[in-house]
């Protein structure tokens, strides 16, 4: 068992990364078929927090219909499996791909082109995408480059930090969809601030990982998952604790808050959706006509946006997790000279330079490496646990 603990959360996170053999993926617990596993809770959310005409707006389900779970090991986690209203996945999948990419918004893309050239990456990928054959190696669009995006307070990669020098308005309707979603979950006053996009392919993972860079833990991290299925694997407060792996289908919600916010967790595999169709079918459901959406987009939203939409989403994940930076009256320390200098070397457009940089590279493929923690680090991590665990009590 000693030995079993060494680094539990690397070697599970190799294995379902691993191609040949592939791995076996019968252990996965999977919220869509519950097999009352004694982990998973069935939980009950307050029918009324929100509306059933609040819910519909942002293409939810009225509550009492959604199907929620929490883990008996990680209170604080939450996992609603797709309580999308039919046709809504579309939408939102829609303007992950086609909208929140736009400017001003932030993409991996910007460091190493400039604003002009990433201006409006569906346009500029739309007829490579609509032509494209399946199986045949192509050049790849520039959505297929697409790696993450950020809204709101940009969340910077190199220092880890968001920044209050990088703000720009959060989508109205991402953040109103974030906010029933929170208010159904028991949290009334979230506040979208801050997005982080994550475009996923069959060979793409998303390494261990703790979100602290969020100054209130005691809000929660909301993350919403469209297109193929996903293994995530969640951990534990220490980076070697073993993880427990579930699948994310197209439209399931996961929450980490409470005692589960600071926990490690990773993507080591996107996988087909299980139901083995090119296109999971609640992707395929198309909205019926009365419908209540303030969203002009949503209405002028042609087919032929879909049909790429579709293209993409074949072999594709995207997520996106919605994260309240500051807590309620709370606002970003003062950063000296060299912290801002830092900061925003991120955003500079490095015009006569075609190589990229290593901080480019690193950023770019959101494949960081996740270093052991420094000494300092280890202490700072604890504390913080120290006072979310105080604080979920
Ligand atoms: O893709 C996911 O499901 C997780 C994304 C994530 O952990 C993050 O963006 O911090
Ligand atoms: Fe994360």
């Amino acid at each position: 068992l000693l030995e079993q603990g060494e680094d539990a959360f690397r070697r599970l996170f190799k294995y379902y990364k691993r191609r040949q053999p592939p791995p076996d993926f019968s252990g996965i617990v999977d919220f869509s078929r519950v097999q009352q596993s004694c982990k998973v809770l069935i939980t009950p959310l307050n029918v009324t927090s929100i509306s059933d005409k609040d819910a519909s707006k942002a293409g939810l389900k009225p509550v009492c219909k959604w199907k929620a779970y929490s883990l008996e090991d990680y209170p604080g986690f939450m996992f609603i499996s797709d309580p999308f209203l039919p046709g809504w996945q579309r939408y939102w999948a829609k303007q992950c791909l086609k909208i929140y990419p736009r400017k001003p918004n932030i993409c991996n893309l910007d460091l190493h082109m400039s604003p002009e050239e990433t201006k409006d990456l569906w346009e500029q990928s739309r007829e490579q995408l609509r032509l494209k054959s399946p199986g045949k190696r192509e050049v790849k669009s520039l959505l297929e480059k697409l790696r993450w995006v950020t809204l709101g307070y940009h969340y910077n990669w190199e220092t880890k930090k968001y920044s209050p020098d990088h703000y720009t308005a959060f989508p109205t309707d991402l953040a109103y969809l974030s906010e029933q979603v929170a208010a159904a979950c028991g949290f009334q006053q979230f506040k979208a601030e801050a997005g982080i996009l994550n475009y996923y392919h069959f060979d793409s993972s998303l390494g261990i990982h703790v979100d602290e860079s969020e100054l209130d833990y005691s809000k929660p991290l909301l993350s919403f998952s469209f297109g193929q299925s996903a293994v995530f694997l969640l951990g534990g407060l220490k980076r070697q604790d073993p993880p427990l792996p579930m699948f994310i289908h197209s439209g399931d919600i996961v929450i980490m808050s409470g005692r589960s916010r600071l926990l490690y967790h990773a993507v080591p595999r996107v996988v087909p959706n299980l139901e083995g169709k090119a296109i999971p079918s609640c992707l395929e459901q198309t909205t019926t006509r009365n419908s209540c959406s303030d969203d002009t987009n949503y209405r002028q939203s042609g087919e032929g946006d879909w049909e790429i939409c579709m293209k993409y989403l074949q072999d594709s994940r995207v997520n996106v997790t919605v994260r309240q930076v500051l807590g309620v009256g709370q606002s970003f320390p003062v950063e000296s000279d060299t912290e801002k200098k830092a900061d925003s070397k991120l955003y500079f457009y490095h015009q006569d330079s075609k190589e990229e940089s290593d901080t480019e590279k690193k950023a770019d493929s959101k494949l960081y490496s996740y270093h052991q923690d420094s000494k300092e680090n280890q202490h700072k991590r604890q504390k913080l646990i120290n006072e979310v665990v105080a604080k979920s009590l």
